[in-house]
């Protein structure tokens, strides 16, 4: 689509378009408030903190605007060279952003990992605004304090009070970030609601089930590659990917008793990729070891990271 097209599309009013970082500890609720502003799942949602490592993007459209959003990996005390890099992509995505946005999980407040970031905040150029998030399990009151206390630390050009679980509060943000954002083409066509190749949000996929069932013996200690990706004739796709590993150890936790773990993912994770392509999926996962996977530079590349020197 031209630019030309693009302006046609949102109906020959002036278009608007943007990029929003998304920051916020870990478990804020990111993902899940990016799944609802875009209306589908790009992505990944789960209990475990620390699930997502490089930046993806949702595309919402709002009225006459595009709003894309950058949903950033935890920022939180780094300790190992993985963590580190995690952060500075966090903090690298905000300074590309035209509003940054700070989500704060309201149950937890502003205790430990929101205070760090609170303090990074004041060096972030960009027009910030706050959301709670979660008001669904605290009281009006507590909201209240909440916001005084973070705007307080912080000149934040709007406050906004949502749930990303139960949507309530989150037209008034849309219709606040459309409004925020420079006139200007659409960057991308208007069904598009992610530029994450699907290779990768395959894999993504398949991480996700990975740690939902084995978070507690595979901490962060596997990564997964989608390697092959074919076509076939008769409309579905054969998908080949790699699960790998620190030690031999973990592979035995990864594969289960008798494969029982491994088919488990797969089965988990072929349901749900074929239900995003909308056509028939083979996923086949291999376990692999690679020893130091997390101190090698082409991973930190192949995840969208900075290596961190
Ligand atoms: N009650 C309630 N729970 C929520 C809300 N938003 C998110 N959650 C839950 O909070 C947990 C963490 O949500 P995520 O969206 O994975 O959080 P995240 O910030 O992306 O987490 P990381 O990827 O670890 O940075 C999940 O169990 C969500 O269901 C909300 O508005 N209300």
């Amino acid at each position: 689509m031209t630019d030309k097209e693009i302006d046609t599309a949102a109906g020959g009013a002036q278009t608007r378009s943007g990029f929003v970082a998304l920051i916020g500890a870990t478990n804020a609720g990111k993902s899940t408030l990016v799944n609802r502003l875009v209306g589908a799942k790009v992505s990944i949602v789960s209990h475990k903190v620390q699930t997502t490592r490089a930046i993806i993007r949702g595309i919402a459209i709002h009225g006459n605007a595009q709003i894309v959003f950058m949903d950033t990996p935890g920022i939180f005390k780094p300790r190992r060279r993985l963590d580190r890099a995690m952060v500075t992509t966090a903090w690298g995505g905000a300074k590309d952003a035209d509003v940054v946005m700070l989500l704060i999980d309201s149950e937890r407040g502003l205790k430990g990992d929101a205070e760090a970031i609170l303090e990074g905040l004041k060096e972030v150029p960009q027009p910030k605004i706050l959301v709670l998030n979660k008001v669904d399990r605290v009281r009006p009151e507590e909201l209240l304090k909440l916001a005084a206390a973070a705007n307080e630390a912080v000149a934040f050009e709007r406050t906004f009070m949502i749930s990303a679980l139960n949507g309530s509060g989150c037209d008034d943000l849309m219709d606040y970030l459309a409004k925020a954002l420079p006139e200007g083409p659409w960057y991308y066509p208007e069904d598009q609601i992610s530029d994450l190749p699907m290779r990768q949000l395959a894999a993504e996929i398949t991480r996700e089930k990975l740690f939902l069932r084995l978070h507690q013996e595979l901490p962060y200690a596997s990564h997964v590659e989608t390697e092959k990706w074919e076509e076939r004739k008769d409309g579905s796709v054969r998908i080949e990917q790699v699960i790998y590993v620190e030690r031999e150890s973990q592979k035995k936790i990864a594969l289960g008793k008798g494969g029982e773990a491994i088919k488990a993912i797969s089965t988990a994770a072929r349901k749900e990729i074929s239900e995003i392509l909308e056509q028939p999926v083979h996923l086949f996962l291999f376990v692999k070891v690679r020893e130091n996977w997390g101190d090698d530079p082409e991973r930190f590349r192949e995840m969208g990271l900075d290596f961190p020197r």
